[in-house]
């Protein structure tokens, strides 16, 4: 097994992506949207984002600042409310997730600070 480079940066982004996963309850974002099931996906949506993969980026230390890691974790919202129309479960999970996760970050953001 490749062990990762364990920084605190590394596990501080783990920690956090668990935090915000623990609100996706039907996993809806746990995965890239499969374009066997729908393959006209990528003509709408040209930069697809799903937990998994930023898992793989912090584990391959592919996030320089939170911020980076904020953007993909925006991509996944605003993805999911771009492909899904405003009366779809999809597209009221992505408005929850967002709010959560909102709060979720705003508090890490504050704890980087303090800790420095
Ligand atoms: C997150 C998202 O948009 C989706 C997650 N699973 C899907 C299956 C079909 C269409 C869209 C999706």
């Amino acid at each position: 097994v490749l062990e990762m480079q364990l920084t605190p940066f590394t596990i501080m982004l783990r920690a956090v992506l668990n935090q915000l996963q623990e609100k996706d309850q039907t996993r809806i974002f746990a995965q890239p949207v499969s374009i066997k099931e729908v393959p006209d996906y990528l003509e709408h949506i040209k930069h697809p984002m799903d937990f998994s993969t930023m898992r793989k980026r912090i584990d391959a230390h592919q996030y320089k600042s939170l911020e980076e890691f904020e953007d993909d974790f925006n991509l996944i919202i605003h993805n999911c409310m771009t492909y899904n129309s405003k009366e779809t479960s999809f597209y009221r999970s992505a408005v929850r997730l967002r709010d959560h996760g909102g709060a979720i970050l705003r508090k890490t953001r504050r704890d980087m600070e303090r800790i420095g």
